[in-house]
């Protein structure tokens, strides 16, 4: 038997869930592959968030499965019913889409702490400098991560003085300083200008030629279109279509629900 090469990456399977009288999911399947950037799109409520918030474990499905599988050395690992800790520590990083960053702390050190997280290292001791032998690991990954960002000349500058585009760029800096397998980000163009969205769609298509999975909840039609290789489109808690961007947008259903935004 051949079947083909394994799936790799995140697998959500009849995912359901139920808000009083509303199905903000509903029924959903929808594959994350490693190697290229999905995008979730649709109006407003339609469930995109809700959906996001299953797959991190920051909301509890009523029904379905999430699944990271499998890298090539380490199994499958059911998420479904993991803490958010837990699906990040299986290898699920994500940004929101309102910034979290530590204001007070530089650009590396914001980056750090991503690296430290996923070291286990406690997160004192390492802003605090304290011996740890995964120190010069953590010093490496945030070295390599400002690297592909572009902010290793803005390692030092607070993180709170910086203009929103470069805010979001350090919190993908710090979402894969723990080195993640997925990589779940909502609206991350939100706040940028056309300049650093270009500059973000090709940072997330060479992660994506790197091998990490990307999925990514987003309005803007023209980023999805420059960033992402299939796009689900999710009406009232239901994947209705699915295809290239171009496939999608040129859809009489995403027409209307577009229409004016192009
Ligand atoms: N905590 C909650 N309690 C009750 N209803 C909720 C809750 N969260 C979401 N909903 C409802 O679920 C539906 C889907 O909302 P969701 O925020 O997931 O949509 P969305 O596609 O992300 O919208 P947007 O693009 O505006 O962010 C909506 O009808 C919303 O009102």
């Amino acid at each position: 038997m051949s079947g083909g090469p394994r799936f790799r990456g995140v697998r959500i399977r009849g995912l359901r869930r139920r808000f009083g009288g509303v199905t903000a999911v509903d029924d959903v399947d929808l594959d994350v592959p490693a190697g290229a950037v999905t995008a979730l799109i649709g109006p407003n409520g339609a469930g995109k968030t809700t959906l996001f918030h299953c797959v991190t474990g920051l909301d509890a499905a009523d029904a379905g499965t999430v699944t990271l599988a499998p890298q090539p050395d380490r199994p499958a690992v059911l998420l479904s019913g993991l803490p958010p800790h837990a699906r990040a520590r299986a290898g699920v990083a994500w940004t929101f889409q309102r910034i979290e960053l530590f204001a007070g702390l530089t650009v590396a050190e914001n980056i750090r702490v991503g690296a430290e997280n996923r070291s286990g290292r406690p997160l004192l001791s390492g802003l605090l400098g304290l011996p740890d032998p995964r120190r010069a690991a953590v010093r490496a990954v945030t070295g390599a991560v400002l690297e592909r960002l572009g902010l290793t000349a803005l390692a030092d500058v607070s993180a709170g003085s910086l203009p929103t585009g470069t805010m979001r760029l350090v919190e993908l800096g710090r979402a894969l300083a723990a080195e993640p397998t997925a990589l779940l980000l909502d609206e991350p163009a939100s706040g940028l200008d056309d300049h650093q969205i270009v500059r973000l769609a090709e940072v997330l298509r060479a992660l994506a030629a790197d091998g990490l999975a990307i999925l990514l909840v987003e309005h803007d039609i023209r980023f999805v279109t420059a960033v992402a290789d299939r796009a689900y489109l999710m009406v009232a808690g239901r994947v209705l279509l699915s295809g290239t961007p171009d496939e999608v947008f040129a859809s009489d259903l995403a027409r209307e629900i577009y229409i004016g935004e192009s």
